[in-house]
């Protein structure tokens, strides 16, 4: 169905009330949207969506974006943080080796908030949820201080044992699909200022709007992978989880995490360390996988490291020697 925009461009979403605002979204998705293997029976609208049971069995995750701690108003469209909502929330389903299949969405925001800009927020939604080949089937709204976007995904194994983080093995290959470092850099740049560069466009793009290769998730389960973690918190921090739930330690190899070219530039520029937003730098939503030695690695993943004896002191070793720098992420700090 074709989205109709609710109201002049100056209304607010306080001002339309709830449920026309929940009418305007609910214009972005139809059951008939729903992509092919969701299993959708009963889609938004209703008390509650219905899907049928995927073979193997369900993946549940949640996650939360906060204006403010996680986004601003002033650097992200309505559109960035549908889109980067849905594509956090999804890439914890991808990091189970599993499919994403649909999105419940809970939305709370200032009565001020314009209309508009929740009505980009769901075409973000929308579009990253068909890039994820999965449905938007529900979700809620409420009033708060300031913007809280909270997604629930729900993923299928389709029948592939899931990927959890305490596999790891003495001797297997560290991987990495994607890259980590430029979401670090596009916040770095964005806090300065720099909220539109040509030259930075791309770093600017990884903050704002995250592209998690999801598929890689299932194919890094099919090849064997022992465990498999998505890179929300920086490098360092999430290879620890997986040392620390595997009882070994990550040995990443420097040569493999060079920074890219484009790093290095905006880090010279703000006196900041492009190696150190490689390591530690949040919210690439790369995925992190072991597996066993030999193993052909599925396409998009590249060798970094390798899982090495030992679960006491640092999980995560840099060239053999405990990495000594920060570790990443962590709210309240
Ligand atoms: N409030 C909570 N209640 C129940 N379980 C929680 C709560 N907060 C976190 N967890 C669980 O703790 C585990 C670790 O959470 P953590 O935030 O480290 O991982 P994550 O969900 O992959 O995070 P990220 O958002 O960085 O991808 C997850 O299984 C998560 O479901
Ligand atoms: C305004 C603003 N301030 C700071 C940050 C950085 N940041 C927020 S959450 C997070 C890690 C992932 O969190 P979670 O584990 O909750 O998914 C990072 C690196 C930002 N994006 N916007
Ligand atoms: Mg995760």
């Amino acid at each position: 169905m074709a989205a109709e925009s609710v109201g002049s461009p100056a209304e607010s979403a306080g001002s339309l009330g709830e449920d026309r605002l929940v009418a305007s979204v609910l214009a972005r998705v139809t059951g008939a949207d729903a992509p092919a293997g969701v299993g959708l029976v009963v889609g938004p609208g209703d008390d509650a969506a219905v899907l049928a049971p995927p073979v193997g069995g369900l993946v549940l995750s949640t996650d939360t974006l906060v204006e403010g701690q996680d986004f601003r108003t002033a650097w992200s469209s309505g559109a960035d943080v549908g889109a980067k909502a849905a594509a956090q929330n999804f890439a914890d389903i991808a990091a189970m080796g599993a499919r994403p299949v649909a999105l419940l969405v809970s939305l709370s925001m200032p009565g001020g908030t314009p209309a508009g800009w929740v009505e980009d927020l769901s075409a973000g939604v929308a579009a990253e949820c068909a890039r994820a080949g999965a449905a938007l089937v529900g979700g809620d709204v409420s009033a708060a201080s300031e913007v809280v976007v909270t997604g629930t995904a729900v993923g299928a194994t389709d029948g592939v044992a899931p990927v959890l983080r305490s596999g790891a093995r003495v001797g297997d290959v560290v991987a990495l699909c994607g890259e980590t470092g430029p979401a670090a850099a596009g916040l770095a740049l964005l806090e300065t200022g720099t909220t539109h560069s040509e030259e930075f466009a791309r770093l600017l793009a990884a903050q704002r709007r995250p592209v998690p290769p999801y598929a890689a998730g299932p194919a890094a389960a099919r090849a064997g992978a022992t465990a498999l973690i998505d890179t929300s918190d920086g490098l360092v921090r999430d290879a620890a989880r997986i040392a620390r739930a595997s009882g070994v330690r990550l040995d990443l190899d420097p040569a493999a995490l060079e920074p890219a070219p484009d790093l290095v530039a905006p880090a010279e520029r703000l006196g900041a360390d492009a190696r150190t937003w490689v390591l530690t730098g949040g919210e690439d939503h790369a995925l992190l996988a072991c597996f066993p030695a030999g193993t052909a690695l599925p396409p998009g993943y590249r060798a970094i490291g390798t899982v090495v004896e030992g679960s006491d002191g640092p999980p995560v070793l840099f060239g053999g020697l405990p990495w000594r720098g920060g570790s990443g992420w962590t709210h309240w700090a």
